[in-house]
């Protein structure tokens, strides 16, 4: 009798996330929790920091064996103050132990000069122990290389935001191409920024046509791609325009969307049925 092999534990950022495709998932759980939102029964008797960690963990527990990633987005607990971040902390910990197998992305749109990146970094990957972390490219390569050196983490380079207004910056027609400054970010990504293999791009799922054209100038490097659900990006335009030569590299977003499918007691069921209804459809699109 063939023995089932345990699950060897991925020592990177991307080699997690090979084994998160590798079983269909595609979707990324963000953990964006507004306390004001929350459902009574996770506030009645906690602290406000006792409240998001409660209401994270659930959530985390109904829906791991589907989820690609998690991703807190730091300011909905620094809006808490110390409280909200010993939350956070405490979530990201709770996820390492429980589900090591799953990567944390934090998004806080991080990046500044050398030194300051040096403290981004010691509190993102150093004490709160985060796969990834998001960053935005305006400072360039030299600025980033502190994160771009961690070669074991990923470094997720805003590329086309999901924004209404992103266009306002991220389209102006650039350099010798004239392209698209989000495009020439994606290309001096993939092609320079990019050799530990650690970076990944952001590209909102409410612009199919540029999630397209970044696609096609960044071969197989993996896409964060919020904008599904409470912000209205269509499901099967963006795994047309997203999936990478394999039908992977999609790292789906979806916060609202998932984490208050229910605003009662049932809120980590209904996050599991959102969740596991995300799934279906982008694995539907996949072929
Ligand atoms: O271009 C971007 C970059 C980041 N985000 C973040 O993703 C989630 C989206 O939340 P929803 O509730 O699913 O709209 C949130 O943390 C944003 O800050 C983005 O939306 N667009």
């Amino acid at each position: 009798m063939i023995k089932a092999q345990p699950l060897q534990l991925a020592t990177s950022f991307r080699a997690q996330l090979e084994q998160r495709w590798q079983r269909g998932n595609f979707v990324c759980v963000g953990l964006d929790p507004e306390y004001e939102r929350l459902p009574v029964s996770v506030k009645e008797g906690r602290t406000p920091e006792e409240a998001l960690y409660f209401f994270a963990r659930e959530i985390i527990d109904a829906t791991h064996d589907l989820a690609c990633a998690y991703k807190p987005n730091s300011a909905f607990y620094e809006a808490l103050g110390v409280a909200g971040m010993r939350a956070l902390e405490r979530i990201v910990a709770y996820c390492k132990e429980h589900y090591p197998e799953i990567p944390v992305i934090l998004d806080a749109k991080r990046a500044d000069i050398g030194n300051t990146n040096h403290g981004y970094i010691t509190a993102a990957f150093d004490l709160m122990h985060v796969d990834a972390i998001t960053v935005h490219p305006y400072l360039g390569k030299e600025a980033l290389t502190p994160f771009l050196n961690r070669k074991d983490k990923g470094v997720i380079v805003l590329a086309k935001t999901s924004n209404p207004g992103s266009g306002e910056l991220q389209n102006l027609l650039v350099g010798e191409a004239q392209e698209p400054l989000y495009l020439l970010v994606a290309r001096n990504v993939a092609q320079h920024w990019n050799e530990h293999g650690n970076c990944a791009l952001v590209v909102g799922a409410t612009y199919p046509e540029e999630l397209r054209r970044v696609r096609e100038v960044v071969g197989d490097v993996p896409l964060l791609i919020p904008g599904i659900g409470a912000q209205g990006g269509d499901v099967a335009a963006t795994v047309q325009a997203g999936k990478d030569s394999r039908g992977w590299g999609m790292i789906i977003n979806s916060s609202r969307g998932i984490i208050y499918a229910s605003s009662g007691a049932d809120f980590a069921q209904a996050a599991r049925k959102a969740t596991e209804a995300l799934h279906l459809e982008i694995n539907s699109h996949r072929a």
